[in-house]
């Protein structure tokens, strides 16, 4: 079971799976070096965090909206004393610049801001930006638990189902239980699941690095399994459902997520396979209209080229590398959010639930 943030005696240290705030300070699990090496970052400015989230230290929709919120927090904690609010300025403009499509990001940031306008002392600023942080982290992990509550509810499965998964949606990526694996700990826990296919999710590999590894170490029974190999286990396997995560929903309930997505859910609408989406309300969108305004992150194409320094391709050929797709909401079976699911997702169903 990925640990849940726990206060210590002080009051002040929140920790996770993947990140651990100790008021003046936030320690970052380095997931690059996963799953070889458990090396913990430690920052204390939001320079350093922004660039954590853009080298992707950090990543997963949540984990980088709470990894900014404790950014900010860090601004106004080791703020000069001069120009405070220029300083606070400047972290939340730095941190907004990390990466564009985990509209979790912004939506964390846009939190932090509101409550930053409201401060009218530094000294008022760093408890509050404290507050608003760990807040929004200890929100998130209730929104995971609340999530598997309802996915269950909605699939209601009468036996243990074998369900595929893509990328990492764990405790690494969010406030520390997990959003689409949220739901598969928690078909796990009720003996209710029978295997987990893990994309292996190239070209970063969330899949075989991150998924493979927090599965195992819960002793929840995951096969890994190369991206082209889905739609065979879709023909052979038996997947019930398809359960993924999500970096922007839109108000017609199209989904951006890791790159990969989209064809996994052609393929699951042709094998009459379900597919859920699982995400906190923290990344719907609903000031955009649909999956064609979101913002979509083009990462460097050694990611593509290259795996820790490795070839595998001819150096300098061009790359496309584009890491996330859209999803029309017309492919997607269900959105599960912690304020309950939206079944068949279109605008209506999403007004219905987000206003
Ligand atoms: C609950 S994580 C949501 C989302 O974030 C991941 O992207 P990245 O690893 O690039 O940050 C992936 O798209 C997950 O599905």
């Amino acid at each position: 079971m990925a640990e849940s943030p726990k206060p210590s005696s002080s009051g002040r240290s929140i920790g996770t799976f993947a990140m651990r705030w100790h008021g003046n300070s936030l320690e970052l699990l380095d997931q690059r070096l996963l799953p070889g090496e458990e090396h913990w970052i430690t920052l204390e400015g939001a320079a350093g965090v922004a660039q954590s989230i853009r080298d992707m230290v950090v990543r997963g929709a949540p984990a980088i909206g709470i990894s900014a919120a404790y950014g900010v927090a860090l601004a106004a904690r080791h703020a000069g004393g001069g120009d405070w609010k220029a300083e606070i300025k400047q972290a939340i403009r730095e941190l907004a610049a990390s990466r564009p499509t985990a509209v979790n990001l912004f939506w964390a940031l846009q939190r932090m801001e509101q409550v930053f306008h409201e401060c009218h002392s530094l000294a008022e600023a760093v408890k509050r930006l404290d507050q608003e942080a760990v807040a929004i982290h200890q929100e998130d992990l209730a929104a995971n638990i609340a999530m598997a509550d309802h996915a269950l509810e909605f699939m209601a499965p009468a036996s243990p189902i074998s369900v595929l998964t893509h990328c990492n949606t764990g405790a690494l990526a969010t406030g520390g239980y997990g959003t689409a694996l949220g739901v598969i700990r928690r078909l796990h826990e009720e003996k209710l699941l029978k295997n987990v296919f893990a994309d292996e999710t190239r070209p970063w590999l969330q899949g075989s690095r991150l998924t493979a590894w927090e599965l195992a170490r819960d002793g929840i029974p995951v096969t890994l399994n190369a991206d082209g190999a889905a739609a065979a286990i879709m023909a052979r396997k038996n997947v019930r459902w398809v359960i993924v995560g999500a970096d922007r929903i839109t108000a017609n309930g199209d989904v951006a997520n890791k790159i990969g997505t989209y064809s996994l859910a052609v393929l699951a609408r042709h094998h009459k396979v379900g597919f859920m989406v699982v995400a906190p309300s923290s990344t719907v969108d609903m000031s955009l209209a649909s999956g064609s305004d979101i913002p979509i992150e083009e990462r460097e194409g050694l990611e593509v080229r290259e795996i820790r320094g490795i070839p595998l391709a001819p150096a300098g050929v061009r790359v496309f590398n584009p890491v996330f797709d859209v999803t029309p909401a017309s492919l997607i079976d269900a959105i599960v959010t912690e304020k309950g699911v939206v079944h068949n997702p279109n605008i209506t169903g999403m007004r219905a639930l987000f206003g």
